[in-house]
Formats: structure tokens, sequence, C-alpha cells
């Protein structure tokens, strides 16, 4: 075939979630050891609200993680006419647990149920979702602070994938205070030029054909396909759509991305896969922030003491 006609870019290189989340997830090992000499061992509580077989999933993968680095965990598990007033209480117990350094909430939350009353009853030191205001502003401050999961784990795909971010234009599809917003200021924060777009932005996808990275964050299936973006582009795609299909006459769900892989995969440099890219990292970025709160609670304590 003529290159000319058909430029025959090389199939964009996959990101490796799945291997870099163990590269994640064996600092943290060599964190929690560490801290284990010190006499502490990091506590994530997990609560789930409901029945949502997905978050089961989710919840379940998470427990399993912690107990594989070391860390104790909890999974406080409820029926879905749990009272508000109820969860709040429990979230209290928890703040004041000792033996609890992470707290984790699984959205959603049933409709009866304020989210934001819940996620701010979270004491911000033990809030490893980073999703609490103090966490949230510092973030944006350049504060210390415990960072969103998944942004975090989308940061660390892009420099171990590109290096230095300085200068490129980065554009993230989706602003929710979990995923588009956290991740907004993380690549402002490494030097990008940072645009964010959503369900209001006039000429989206003439806006994504500029970007450098593309983060896809929508929940929306294989909405961004190779007319959204850049040839050499380096995307990361958060969306987990549950999709039905049928198959050979067969019935099943499958995993799929916001990026439509088939059409996107020629033109860009690298890509995420879904499942084995973001996902993974999520998990891991959250025993790095329960091994990080385990260590600042612990020193807070020392220094408390010391006074
Ligand atoms: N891999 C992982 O670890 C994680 C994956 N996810 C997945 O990521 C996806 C996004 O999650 P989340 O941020 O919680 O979702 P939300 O539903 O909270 O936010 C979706 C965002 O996409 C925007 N949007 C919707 N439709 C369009 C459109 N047609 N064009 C442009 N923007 C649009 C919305 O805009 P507006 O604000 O205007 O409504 C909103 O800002 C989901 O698939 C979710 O399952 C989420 C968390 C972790
Ligand atoms: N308080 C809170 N914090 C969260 O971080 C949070 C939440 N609520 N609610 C739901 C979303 C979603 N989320 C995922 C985490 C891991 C995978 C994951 O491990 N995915 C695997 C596949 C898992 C599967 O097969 O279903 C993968 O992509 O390879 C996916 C999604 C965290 N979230
Ligand atoms: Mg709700």
């Amino acid at each position: 075939m003529s290159t000319l006609e058909s430029p025959q870019r090389s199939p964009a290189r996959r990101i490796d979630g799945k291997a870099c989340a163990e590269r994640v997830l064996a600092e943290v090992a060599e964190g929690v050891r560490q801290l284990a000499s010190e006499g502490v061992t990091p506590g994530l509580a997990v609560v789930l609200v409901g029945e949502d077989p997905a978050s089961q999933v989710y919840v379940r993968n998470k427990v399993r993680q912690a107990h594989t680095v070391g860390i104790r965990s909890l999974e406080h598990r409820f029926d879905a006419d749990l009272s508000q007033a109820e969860l709040l209480a429990l979230i209290d117990r928890l703040n004041r647990d000792p033996e609890v350094s992470g707290i984790l909430v699984q959205l959603p939350l049933p409709a009866h149920i304020d989210e934001q009353a819940v996620i701010q009853a979270i004491v911000p030191a033990k809030d490893v979702d980073g999703f609490h205001c103090e966490n949230a502003g510092a973030l944006w401050q350049g504060l210390p602070a415990l960072i969103p999961c998944t942004p975090m784990g989308c940061m660390r795909l892009l420099h171990e994938t590109c290096g230095d971010l300085t200068g490129k234009h980065a554009v993230v599809v989706g602003r929710s205070n979990i995923v588009g917003k956290p991740m907004a200021a993380l690549l402002l924060q490494a030097n990008c030029t940072v645009t964010l777009v959503h369900s209001r932005s006039r000429d989206a996808a003439a806006i994504c054909r500029q970007a450098d990275i593309m983060v896809a964050a929508v929940g929306r299936p294989g909405m961004i396909d190779a007319t959204w973006l850049k040839p050499g582009a380096v995307v990361i795609d958060v969306g987990i759509n549950r999709i039905e299909e049928t198959h050979d006459g067969e019935h099943r769900t499958r995993l799929v991305g916001d990026v439509d892989h088939a059409s996107a995969e020629r033109l860009v440099a690298a890509l995420t896969p879904v499942p084995g890219g973001v996902g993974p990292m999520t998990i891991a970025c959250l025993m790095h922030n329960t091994l990080i709160a385990a260590r600042t609670l612990h020193r807070r304590a020392a220094s408390l003491a010391m006074a």
C-alpha cells in the first residue's frame, strides 16, 4: 500500500496501567514495612451503601489490594435504606478511631443521602479520596494535600509516558469534582496549558483536536473518536462504561472507555486501555494515599506527645 495515500502510522503505544500499578503497589508495600518498624499499621475503612454490583466489585478489589500491601482494611456494608444520620454517626466513629488512617465512602450514594454532607464530614487528614474541600482547595493552591486517586494515577501514567509535560496543551473532557477538576489542577501544576471541556462547551471536538494530551472523563462509551484527536497525541481514557452486547448470539456485558479505541489507535502516539489502564492505577493510588495518611497522622501524634 502506498504510504502517500494512506499514511501508515505505527499503532499507538498501549500504556500499561496494570504494570504501572504493580510498581506503585510495590513502593507502597515498602513504605508500609518502614512504618511497621515504627509500630504503625495503616488502616483503611471502606464504606458501601446499597447493592450496586459494580460498586461491590470495586470495594472488594480495594479491600483485597489493601491486604496485599500490608494495609489493614475493613469493609462497612449497609442496605440502601441506611439513613444519613446513621452514616454520619459511622463517619464520626471512624474519624475518632486511631486504627483508621483512611476513610473511603463509595460513590454514588443513594439519592436520599446528601453526598456533600457525608464527604465534608470526613476529617481531612483521613480523606484518602481527596474529595474534602480542604484537600481540594489545598491542591489548587499548591499546598500539601491528599490528592484524588484517579487524577493522581493519570499523572503517573503521563509522566512515565511523556516525561516532562511543560508547555503541552492538555485538554480534559469532564469537569466533575472527582476526576475532571482535580485532573486540571494537577496538569496546571505540571506546567501544562489546560483546557476543560464539558457538556456546555461549543466546538468540543475542534478544541480536543488541539490537545497534545487528552484526558477523557465523560462516561459516554466511545464518544471520543479519531475526529476528536490530534495525530501523535497521548490519550488517557478514564471512562469505565459497561455496555450490553450480543456477540455470535451470545448476550454479555463488556467494559469500554470514553475513547473509541479502534479509530484512535492508528492516529495517536499512546493510549491507555480499558480495562487495564486508569482503573488499576486508581486503586494503587488509594493505597498510596492510605500510607501517606497513616504516616502523617502518626507523625502528628508523635510531635504532640513531644510538646
Ligand atoms: N478509571 C477510574 O478509576 C474511574 C473511572 N471513572 C469513570 O470516568 C467517567 C467520568 O466519571 P465522573 O467524572 O465521575 O462522571 P460525571 O458524570 O460526574 O461527569 C461527567 C462529565 O462529563 C461531561 N460531559 C457529559 N457529556 C458530555 C459531552 N457530550 N461532551 C462533553 N462533556 C460531557 C459532564 O459535563 P457537565 O458538567 O456539563 O454535566 C461532566 O462534567 C465515568 O465513565 C466513570 O465511570 C470515574 C472515576 C474513577
Ligand atoms: N469514593 C469513591 N472513590 C472512588 O475512587 C470511586 C468511587 N467512589 N466510585 C466509583 C469510581 C470508579 N472507580 C474505579 C476504580 C477502579 C476501577 C478498576 O479497577 N477497573 C478495572 C476493571 C474492573 C472491572 O472489571 O470491573 C480496570 O479498569 O482494569 C474502576 C473504577 C473508583 N471510583
Ligand atoms: Mg446521590
